[in-house]
C-alpha cells in the first residue's frame, strides 16, 4: 500500500515537471550512416537513404524532453553549415562508420575541428559508432533482408542522463551562490557600520592630534585675520551705503532740471526738437535775424 501511495507520488511529480526542449545537432561524414540513425530512431527500415542535401529534422519525445534533432549533410562541401546549427543545439550526435578505416583519418581531423569550435566546447557529445559487415559495404548484402527489425538504436538516452546530471549540479551552484549572497548581505551592513567606526575615530583621532599639538597660534592669527576681513567688509559697505544715498542725492537734484536733449541715449527721442538757446551778447540777448543774407544778392539782414 505504501509502495502504491509512493509511486503515485512519482508518478504526479514527474506529470507536474514541465516539458524541456533540447535541440541537438548530428553530424559526421558523409555515408557515416546519420540518415540511417535518424530513421532507426523513429522506428523505420535505413533502406533507400539518399545522402543529406542541407539538413532533415526529427521530433521526439523522451520523458518530459521534447527533442529535436537536426541531421545535417556530411558532405565536404556541406560541412561548412555545420556551426550555423551550434549555438542552438544543446549537444552533439558526431556518427562515426567504424568498418570505413579507409576515412579513419578524416572521421578523426573532422571530429577534433567540431570539438574545438567554440560554440560546442562545454556541451555533451555522443559518438555514435556504426559497423557494417563487409557484405554491407560490398553491397552485395540487401539491409531489408539482413535487418528485418527496425533499427531502434535512442543516442538521446545517454545525452538526457547527462542534462539531466548538469541540471543537478547547476541547481547545486546556484544554491551555494544565494547562501553565499545571503552571507554577504547579513555581513555588509556589519561592514559598513564597522567602516563608519573606523572613519570616526580617525577624525577623533586627528582633532586630538591637532589639540595635542596645540595650534593655538595658528588660531589666533586665524582669528584676527578673520575679524581684520570682517572690518574692512564693514567698511565698504558702509561705503556703498554713502555712495548710494549720494546717488540718491544727486538724483533728486537732478530731477529738477531739464535733461539735456541729446546726451542721454536711452531717452525717447521727439520727433520735433525744441529751438537752440538764442546767443548771449554782453548779457543782453540779440535780437532774432528776420532774412539771411546770401552772397550775390541785394538783400541784408534786417534788425527789426
Ligand atoms: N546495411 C547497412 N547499411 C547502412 C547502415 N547505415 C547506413 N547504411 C547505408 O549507408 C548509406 C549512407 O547512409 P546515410 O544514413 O545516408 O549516411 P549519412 O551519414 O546520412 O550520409 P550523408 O547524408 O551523405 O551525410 C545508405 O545507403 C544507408 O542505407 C547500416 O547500419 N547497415
Ligand atoms: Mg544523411
Amino acid at each position: 500500500m505504501f509502495s502504491l501511495m509512493a509511486n503515485c507520488c512519482g508518478w504526479y511529480k514527474r506529470w507536474r515537471e514541465p516539458v524541456r526542449k533540447v535541440t541537438l545537432v548530428m553530424v559526421g561524414l558523409d555515408n557515416a550512416g546519420k540518415t540511417a540513425t535518424a530513421k532507426g530512431i523513429q522506428g523505420e527500415h535505413p533502406e533507400d537513404v539518399a545522402p543529406t542535401v542541407g539538413f532533415s529534422k526529427i521530433n521526439l519525445r523522451q520523458g518530459k524532453f521534447e527533442v529535436t534533432i537536426f541531421d545535417l549533410g556530411g558532405g565536404k562541401r556541406i560541412r561548412g553549415i555545420w556551426k550555423n546549427y551550434y549555438a542552438e543545439s544543446y549537444g552533439v550526435i558526431f556518427v562515426v562508420d567504424s568498418s570505413d578505416e579507409e576515412r579513419m583519418e578524416e572521421t578523426k581531423e573532422t571530429m577534433s575541428e567540431v570539438l574545438r569550435h567554440p560554440r560546442i566546447s562545454g556541451k555533451p557529445i555522443l559518438v555514435e559508432q556504426r559497423e557494417r559487415e563487409q557484405a554491407d559495404l560490398d553491397g552485395t548484402n540487401g539491409l531489408a533482408e539482413s535487418d528485418p527489425e527496425p533499427v531502434i538504436v535512442n543516442p538521446f538516452q545517454p545525452i538526457a542522463s547527462v542534462i539531466i546530471e548538469n541540471e543537478k549540479k547547476l541547481e547545486k551552484e546556484k544554491k551555494k551562490q544565494e547562501m553565499e549572497k545571503n552571507s554577504d548581505g547579513c555581513s555588509l551592513p556589519h561592514k559598513m557600520e564597522h567602516e563608519q567606526i573606523e572613519t570616526q575615530s580617525q577624525i577623533s583621532d586627528s582633532s586630538q592630534k591637532n589639540n595635542e599639538f596645540g595650534i593655538t597660534d595658528s588660531y589666533k592669527e586665524a582669528l584676527t585675520q578673520q575679524l581684520a576681513n570682517e572690518d574692512e567688509l564693514d567698511q565698504r559697505s558702509s561705503e556703498s551705503d554713502n555712495s548710494k544715498k549720494k546717488t540718491k542725492k544727486l538724483r533728486m537734484k537732478r530731477s529738477h532740471r531739464v535733461e539735456p536733449v541729446n546726451t542721454d541715449d536711452s531717452a525717447p527721442k521727439s520727433p520735433t526738437p525744441p529751438p537752440p538757446p538764442l546767443p548771449d551778447f554782453y548779457g543782453k540777448p540779440l535780437p532774432p535775424l528776420a532774412v539771411r543774407q546770401r552772397p550775390n544778392s541785394d538783400v541784408h539782414d534786417v534788425i527789426s
